[in-house]
């Protein structure tokens, strides 16, 4: 798979550059498309085509055709031969039908605030497709076709953070993408291959002409989740990918403090047998098999330690009890983020069987507003525990003998170790938490003339999470540094030498191998990861572990057993 590029000063996916992938394309239409299936697309270039089933691509024609058929006969439709939401009381002719989906686009151009990742809007593109090849939605297939188009191009409209409540959708975000599409004007702009160019450019660059709506295709366009669930998807990915490098930071403290693995025995677990407490058990037991540096007490054993309690603190033994909740919860998010991913979200929706056509609201984006929330607030707690696992690593009462912040050259005393990198990780872990705030059950009540006046917030709640997701990518790089320190100091005080390659157990030590080689620093037997303070600039180490971890890179291909564990759950 090609990877995609981000520019170097950041590592926010604002920054993709669009490769195509030689692999296989993804088919729309055949069966249900994956959370993984939609990053393929939007992040790794990876081709899109529709369906050949005759009887799929028909449909899509027969639902056009129904709603020709009722504007002929001036049926009445909602948002087909009436005005939309709160004016759905006005009467629109058969005349004005067209005029009235073209203008949607032009009172719904009313974004504000930056612009959203292109790779967000490049899912987005691929779920309307998804949605419109149900057939119950009156859109021509050559829109879905440009669609896939502009996605196989690397040609991404630009859509701005703010603008939809969820409710009706993501109207003003969507419309962004249909006025691209169909150029509408000069004023919408699109990504053109890393190129701002206006819409109407890009289509004759793409030997396109421009488009007019025909009826119901505006609201075909602009009624849906597709923005919100295309950010969701991104989230949850890289959510699943934080939680095991969150797991993986746990097994290097657990290293690091010499804490028991008989706390992830199974025959505990068995007895209180959540599926996500089981999962991160077995886990912490893979993590740590074969480790030097953990106290291997899988036979029961338990002796004195001294000053030390005879069991580990909580967030070591209580770890599996922890994270299982966040393991199910993560795992119920991404479940219904792949039902609204295969979901039909507009209105009126088109039932061919029976020549009839409905009024409902599946463009309500409350899975998105409740599961973003929830994946935020899972993100909180993850943070919370690892700023926990910092604090023991850092205290000499607690850490079983490491030094005070970690300090690796205790001979020079001005050497203040990571004191500075744990307040770092204390700036940003109260963030986090805050973000884990609930946005679903705010909402303006009187939206649009009392007629949205239940409102999902799902893509704010979409674009905090995103936020939030960055920010603890920021957090998990300070988490993995005490990490390695500290399994480098404890191989120092049980072996006499600093290289942890020998004492980690294997399923960590290519993570700890990572880690030494994104930052450029090798292990070696004769010094730990940081030695004196003034060896080394701590944040240019934060960006490049952060920059691997945005990518996907080393970092995280390294635990990529425990990764895919996860789709097991
Ligand atoms: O009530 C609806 O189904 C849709 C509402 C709406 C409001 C404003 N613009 C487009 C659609």
């Amino acid at each position: 798979m090609n990877t995609v590029s981000l520019s170097t000063n950041t590592t926010q996916k604002t920054a993709f550059s669009f490769v195509p992938s030689s692999d296989d394309a993804v088919i729309v239409g055949d069966r249900n498309l994956t959370v993984e299936e939609v990053i393929s697309v939007a992040r790794y270039g990876k081709q899109v085509r529709l369906t050949d089933d005759p009887e799929k691509l028909g449909n899509i024609q027969a639902s056009c055709d129904y709603i020709h058929n009722a504007v002929e006969s001036g049926e009445p439709i909602y948002g087909v031969t009436t005005g939309f939401g709160g004016m759905a009381n006005v009467v629109i002719s058969p005349e004005s039908a067209t005029l009235l989906q073209n203008n949607l686009m032009w009172y719904h151009k009313v974004g504000a605030g930056k612009k959203i990742p292109l790779v967000d809007v490049r899912a987005a593109m691929l779920l309307r497709v998804n949605s419109h090849i149900s057939g119950a939605s009156g859109i021509r297939l050559e829109i879905l076709k440009r669609m896939l188009i502009f996605l196989n191009a690397g040609v991404t409209p630009h859509v701005c953070e703010f603008g939809s409540i969820g409710a009706s959708g993501d109207l003003t975000p969507l419309a962004y993408i249909t006025g691209a599409l169909i150029g509408l004007n000069s004023s919408y702009t699109v990504d053109f291959n890393g190129e701002e160019i206006n819409a109407l450019t890009a289509l004759k660059k793409l030997n396109l002409e421009p488009l007019h709506l025909l009826p119901k295709e505006g609201l075909a366009m602009m009624n849906g989740t597709s923005v919100m669930t295309g950010i969701a998807a991104n989230c949850v990915y890289d959510t699943k990918n934080l939680l095991g490098l969150s797991m993986a930071a746990h097994a290097l403290a657990i290293q690091g403090l010499n804490g028991t693995n008989q706390s992830f025995h199974p025959f505990i677990h068995k007895l209180k047998p959540h599926s996500g407490q089981k999962w991160a058990a077995d886990q912490m037991l893979n993590l740590l098999e074969g480790s030097q540096l953990v106290r291997d007490e899988l036979n029961g054993a338990h002796n004195y330690r001294g000053k030390h309690p005879i069991q580990d603190r909580y967030s070591l033994r209580c770890l599996p009890q922890y994270m299982g909740p966040i393991v199910d919860g993560l795992d119920q998010i991404q479940k219904q983020i792949e039902v609204e991913i295969n979901s039909v979200t507009d209105n009126p929706l088109i039932d061919l069987e029976n020549q009839a056509s409905y009024h409902g609201g599946n463009f309500l984006g409350q899975y998105i507003g409740v599961g973003m929330d929830q994946l935020r607030y899972y993100i909180g707690l993850l943070a919370k525990h690892l700023d926990v696992q910092i604090a023991y690593l850092v205290a000499p009462e607690f850490n079983n003998g490491l030094s005070a912040s970690l300090v690796g050259n205790t001979d020079r005393v001005v050497n203040m170790g990571l004191k500075g990198l744990q307040i770092t990780g204390n700036s940003i872990m109260p963030l986090l938490t805050f973000y884990g705030n609930s946005i679903a059950d705010r909402f303006p009540t009187h939206a649009e003339q009392y007629n949205q006046n239940i409102n999902s917030q799902g893509f704010a709640s979409a674009n905090l999470a995103r936020q939030s997701v960055e920010i603890f990518q920021q957090y998990i790089v300070i988490a993995l540094m005490f990490g390695v320190q500290s399994v480098d100091l404890r191989t120092y005080k049980n072996f006499g030498h600093y290289d942890a390659r020998a004492t980690l157990s294997p399923a960590t030590k290519d993570l700890y191998l990572a880690i030494r080689n994104v930052v450029g620093q090798p292990p070696s037997a004769e010094r730990p990861y940081i030695w004196d303070d003034n060896e080394q600039a701590l944040d240019e180490h934060i960006a490049k572990i952060a920059i691997d971890i945005a990518n996907g890179g080393q970092i995280v291909q390294a635990i990529n057993n425990l990764l895919l564990s996860l789709d097991n759950v």
